[in-house]
């Protein structure tokens, strides 16, 4: 499948929000991260915001639910807008149907491990989501380093999407930048979340469009690309 960016507008200027989207204009998805303060140490928007964010933008809405009691919150950002919705399954008490009812309503259901959640136990559940990410920082912040010790949990993500023959996209968040994209992509990831790394740089639409060529290629000469 295609390479996405998705830049997370935790790191725009939210007094100017709508001029920070269309800043981005042309990358794949909006990343859209909402924290509760409970699930994560941070509190960013909810509901009202992702529904104003919608009216504003054509881009497609990747919403990232960083919050506590995910299976009650999480359908109302499907009717709030969002074109997928990640719920965290450290934060699900059942995830199946979470994802069925995600579904349901019409978005894409995608679901999201911290750093030391393993995938294993997760393996069955693959079918049921259209994405998987994993989480290469601590959620909670933008900004922070990336985590070079989730390569592995990608690499094995990657090798079970490929045993089950799955559609399913293999997003990366967290500290995704010029120095590590292509680590990440190298890896099996396909799907690229970037804060400050878009907005942080003096042309977002810019560094989206170099993030992209950086991934593409690493992943033409990445062997699990290769080997489908
Ligand atoms: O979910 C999160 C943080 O919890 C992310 O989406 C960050 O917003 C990514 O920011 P950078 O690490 O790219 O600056
Ligand atoms: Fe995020």
């Amino acid at each position: 499948m295609a390479v996405q960016i998705n830049p997370s507008i935790l790191s725009a200027d939210f007094s100017r929000l709508a001029e920070e989207v269309k800043a981005v204009d042309g990358a794949d998805w909006l990343h859209v991260d909402v924290m509760d303060n409970h699930f994560v140490p941070n509190l960013t928007l909810g509901t009202p915001v992702v529904e104003a964010l919608a009216r504003t933008t054509d881009t497609p809405l990747d919403c990232h639910l960083m919050i506590e009691d995910a299976d009650r919150w999480a359908p109302q950002y499907v009717e709030a807008g969002a074109g997928s919705v990640t719920f965290h399954v450290e934060a699900a008490a059942a995830p199946v149907r979470l994802a069925r009812e995600i579904r349901a309503k019409g978005a894409r259901a995608s679901m999201a491990l911290k750093p030391a959640t393993p995938i294993e136990p997760y393996e069955d559940l693959l079918p049921e989501l259209d994405m998987l990410l994993i989480m290469t920082v601590e959620p909670g912040f933008g900004g922070q380093a990336f985590l070079d010790i989730m390569l592995p949990k990608i690499r094995r993500t990657r090798e079970l999407i490929s045993k089950h023959g799955l559609e399913l996209w293999l997003q990366v968040d967290g500290g995704v930048s010029a120095s590590t994209i292509e680590q990440c992509a190298e890896a099996g990831a396909d799907v690229f979340v970037a804060g400050s790394a878009v907005y942080g740089a003096s042309d977002p639409a810019a560094a989206v469009r170099a993030l992209r060529t950086q991934a593409e290629r690493a992943i033409a000469q990445a062997s699990w690309a290769c080997d489908d």
